[in-house]
């Protein structure tokens, strides 16, 4: 199913990549949804560990500032190949990372307001994880 989503996991669906994983665009056929899917480097050290953790804190968490966790795919192919991969819901804006520091046109520029707002939904974001969420939170380190 992921493979379809994704065409193959094709570079041309390739959005970014973390520490431990790649993230792929992909469509849901059924359902036309977009999805986010984040296959995880395996033969990384931590990422396991990672995968395990980011399944753990973010299957039961409802907050608008966090991005919701759809599955999480977990398999060993014929040849003893493991696949691992998180499926999240697609977020349309782009990198909050190119936000704060574009590189481009200074239209693109977030005006202080702006970024304010954005501090103010990390901290919640935040104030909610360490006080309202009732699962347990790992950090890998
Ligand atoms: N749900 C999503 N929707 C759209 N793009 C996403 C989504 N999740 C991740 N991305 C893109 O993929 C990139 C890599 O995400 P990933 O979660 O692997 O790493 P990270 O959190 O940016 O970094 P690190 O894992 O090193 O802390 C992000 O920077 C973002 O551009």
């Amino acid at each position: 199913m992921l493979l379809q989503a994704t065409a193959g996991f094709s570079s041309k669906n390739l959005i970014g990549s973390g520490s431990f994983g790649s993230v792929y665009k992909g469509t849901l056929d059924q359902e036309e949804r977009l999805v986010a899917v984040k296959v995880l480097y395996l033969q990384k050290k931590g990422a396991s560990k990672s995968f395990l953790a980011e399944c753990n804190a973010l299957k039961g968490i409802r907050h608008r500032n966090l991005v919701k966790l759809l599955t999480c795919c977990s398999s060993t192919d014929y040849n003893g190949n493991d696949f691992k991969a998180l499926v999240f819901e697609f977020l349309t804006n782009g990198s909050l990372e190119k936000w704060l520091h574009p590189e481009g046109s200074e239209n693109q520029r977030l005006h202080f307001l702006q970024r304010l707002n954005i501090a103010i939904d990390v901290a919640s974001a935040l104030y909610y994880l360490h006080n309202e969420c009732e699962l347990p939170l790992f950090i890998v380190i």
